[in-house]
């Protein structure tokens, strides 16, 4: 692990914009924890896992079956390849060309957030279909059979939950697979970093996942919330536990009985965060039908979001297809 940085040593390995001014407005008080409901994937009961959709849109997975040490292993690999010095990250890693495996990323990542506020945050992208013939800089063979063996079990565990919310939302067994596409899935594998002045500010702003599922596998730091009946909530870390979410598209698929939770990240003053999250989409042609929102496709809600966020600067999502 870095160093804590102090108020005048900063980690090399850190962002320069994320050691500099633009600081986000600090968030409310500390919210109590939250009961997170537990779902035991070697013991599905899909009318449970369908009410705690509906209720809170997040759980927390036991018996996931993926071992701690591919874990560890991963997120040993990450920290080691955030760590180097900024500038050869951006240099050598931040530009997604030619089907390069691995993308470095800071601040306000691509995908779904404000332009508003820094994110206190930076990460790496990783696309699934990418990982077995990508052969870039930085993503040795062994990080690619790592993140292949990693990426078997996400696979894995977002099919077997799927199958059983299809089950409960009773949807047609001829679509699944079109509803969820976990081929082209993508992991975002985050550092927070540990700041003095980061404390009580947003290592991620509050937003919805595009995602149908997320699967986030947290170190034991802490900082996840989500919003439950308009208060803010800690997910806490539980060792060998996973946390899963509903995303928008789930929400529209589900015409919204399933609950995309709105979520976010606090910073942390004295600690690094680690988080390994797991995306999946539908097939991006797929077109969702609902009677809540109009006919749309995963690619038309993508380019959707990024033309509001130049447009507003935020992520507007499933709202801009209402019916
Ligand atoms: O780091 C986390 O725990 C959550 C990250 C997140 O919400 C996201 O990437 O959408
Ligand atoms: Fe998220």
């Amino acid at each position: 692990m870095s160093a804590a940085a102090t108020a005048d040593a900063v980690d090399p390995s850190y962002p320069p914009l994320l050691s500099g001014a633009a600081m986000p407005p600090p968030p409310p008080p500390g919210p109590e924890p939250l009961h997170v409901p537990l779902i035991d994937l070697e013991n599905l009961e899909h009318k449970r896992l369908g009410d705690v959709c509906r209720s809170i849109g997040l759980f927390r997975l036991v018996n996931h079956g993926l071992p701690r040490e591919l874990s560890d292993r991963v997120q040993a690999e990450t920290r080691r390849i955030l760590e180097m010095p900024f500038e050869q990250k951006r240099e050598e890693m931040s530009e997604p060309d030619g089907g390069r495996p691995v993308v470095y990323f800071w601040g306000t990542p691509a995908v779904s957030l404000s332009l508003r506020s820094v994110n206190w945050v930076e990460g790496l992208h990783v696309s699934l279909a990418g990982i077995p013939s990508g052969d870039g800089l930085h993503c040795s063979a062994s990080f690619r059979s790592l993140m292949e063996e990693y990426g078997k079990h996400m696979v894995r565990i977002v099919k077997t939950l799927f199958e059983s919310m299809a089950l409960d939302l009773k949807l047609d067994p001829n679509l699944l697979d079109s509803c969820m596409d976990p081929s082209n899935g993508i992991f975002r594998m985050y550092r927070y970093p540990c700041l003095p002045k980061a404390q009580s500010c947003l290592g991620m702003g509050a937003h919805t996942d595009s995602s149908v599922l997320t699967v986030v596998d947290q170190d034991d730091v802490g900082g996840l919330e989500i919003l439950h009946d308009d208060s803010w909530f800690h997910v806490m870390p539980v060792a060998n536990t996973l946390i899963v979410n509903i995303g928008d598209m789930l929400q529209a698929i589900s015409n919204d009985e399933y609950r995309s939770v709105e979520h976010r990240v606090l910073a942390n003053g004295t600690k690094e965060r680690m988080s390994l999250c797991f995306f999946v989409f539908p097939k991006e042609d797929f077109k969702i039908r609902s009677s809540s929102y109009r006919e749309f496709t995963y690619s038309e809600f993508k380019a959707q979001v990024q033309e509001d966020i130049k447009e507003t600067g935020d992520k507007v999502g499933l709202k801009k297809f209402k019916l």
